[in-house]
C-alpha cells in the first residue's frame, strides 16, 4: 500500500468517523500518528507479533513507571531542549545558562533554606566526599537576583534518588535554597555517583537490544526560578566522570561542567568545619528576562511530591 492511501485510510478511521464535537487538536496529533505509525508498519514490515509485541513493552514500561525514563533514553526529551532553545534563539534570548532535561525523579515539596543549605543527611560521610557548591542568580541585566529559588537534587553514592529510593530520609539530597540579598545560593552535599537504568527494566531492556548502555554521569539537577524570570531546568555534570559526554540520556552540554576544584588548606577544612579535603563547585545561574517573544518554559508534566 502507498502513503496516499495510507493517508486516506487513517482519516477515514480518525477525522471522519467523528459524529460528534471532537477536539481538533487530539484529532490532528492522533491522526499523525496512526499515520506515521502505518507508514512504519507498512515500509518496514512490521509483523503482526512484532506489533504487538511493542505494545506489550510499552504495557510494561508503564506498570513500570519507566516511560519517564525512555523518553530521555530514546532522545525524545533531548529533542524537545532542542527545540525551546531554537524558539528562544529566534526570541533574540542569548548568553544565559544552558538548560538540559528535568529528568524523571524531582519531587515537589523539598525543605526551603536562604542562602545556604546542607543536602545530606549524613548517612553517607564515611564514604562520599563532601562538596561544596556555591554562586550567584543573575537575571538578563547582569544583576544579582535576591530571592531566587534554586532547587536541587542529585543522587547519592549509588546514583540513587530519595523518594524513589525508600532506604534512604525524606528529601535526602533534595532541597529547595533561596538566593540571599546578593542573589548567593550555596549548599553543602555529597559528591553524587552517576545513575545507572535499572538493570533488569524496561529501558534497559530496550537499550541493551539497541546495544547500547544506560548510564548518566554524575550530575546534579537543578530547577531556578524567580519572579519575572523564566524559569531554567539544567544540570551540571561531575567534571572527570568516564560519562561526561557518553550519557545515555544525551543531556551533557557545553558550559554545564565547571571545574571541581580539591580543597586541601586545612585553615579552610577548619573554615568549613569538615576534617578531610573536599570539592568545590562555583557555578553561575544567568537567568532570562521573562517574554512573551518565546513560548514558556514551564512544562506541565507528572511530578512526585511528597
Ligand atoms: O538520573 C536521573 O535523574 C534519571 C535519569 C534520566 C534522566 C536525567 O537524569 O535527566
Ligand atoms: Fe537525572
Ligand atoms: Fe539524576
Amino acid at each position: 500500500m502507498n502513503h496516499a492511501d495510507i493517508d486516506t485510510l487513517v482519516k477515514s478511521w480518525i477525522v471522519d468517523a467523528a459524529d460528534r464535537p471532537a477536539n481538533p487538536r487530539v484529532q490532528q496529533i492522533v491522526q499523525r500518528l496512526v499515520g506515521d505509525l502505518c507508514k512504519a508498519i507498512e515500509d518496514l514490515d512490521i509483523s503482526q507479533s512484532e506489533f504487538w509485541s511493542g505494545l506489550s513493552y510499552l504495557t510494561e514500561a508503564g506498570k513500570a513507571n519507566e516511560l519517564g525514563l525512555l523518553a530521555p533514553g530514546l532522545g525524545l526529551e533531548r529533542f524537545l531542549d532542542i527545540r525551546a532553545d531554537e524558539a528562544e534563539a529566534k526570541a533574540g534570548l542569548e548568553g544565559g545558562t544552558p538548560r538540559t532535561i528535568e529528568g524523571p525523579l524531582y519531587v515537589a515539596g523539598a525543605p526551603e533554606c536562604t542562602g545556604f543549605a546542607r543536602l545530606d543527611d549524613g548517612t553517607e560521610s564515611d564514604r562520599a566526599e563532601v562538596l561544596f557548591m556555591q554562586g550567584t542568580v543573575y537575571g538578563q541585566d547582569g544583576k544579582p537576583v535576591p530571592g531566587a529559588k534554586v532547587e536541587v537534587w542529585h543522587a547519592n553514592l549509588m546514583g540513587n534518588y530519595s523518594f524513589f529510593d525508600k532506604s534512604q530520609s525524606d528529601f535526602n539530597l533534595r532541597r529547595t535554597i533561596v538566593t540571599d540579598e546578593n542573589g548567593r545560593y550555596a549548599f553543602r552535599s555529597i559528591l553524587p555517583k552517576g545513575y545507572g537504568c535499572p538493570p533488569d527494566g524496561t529501558t534497559q531492556q530496550l537499550l541493551d537490544l539497541l546495544g547500547r548502555h544506560g548510564q548518566r554521569p554524575a550530575h546534579i539537577h537543578f530547577f531556578v526560578s524567580a519572579p519575572g524570570h523564566r524559569k531554567l531546568t539544567t544540570q551540571i555534570n561531575i567534571d572527570g566522570d568516564e560519562y561526561l559526554w557518553d550519557d545515555f540520556a544525551f543531556a551533557s552540554r557545553e558550559g554545564l561542567v565547571p571545574p571541581v576544584t580539591r580543597v586541601t588548606d586545612p585553615a579552610e577544612l577548619d573554615a568549613k568545619r569538615v576534617n578531610a579535603p573536599f570539592a568545590s563547585i562555583d557555578f553561575d545561574f544567568r537567568l532570562y528576562r521573562e517574554t512573551a517573544a518565546a513560548p514558556s518554559p514551564l512544562v506541565e508534566r507528572a511530578r512526585a511530591a511528597a
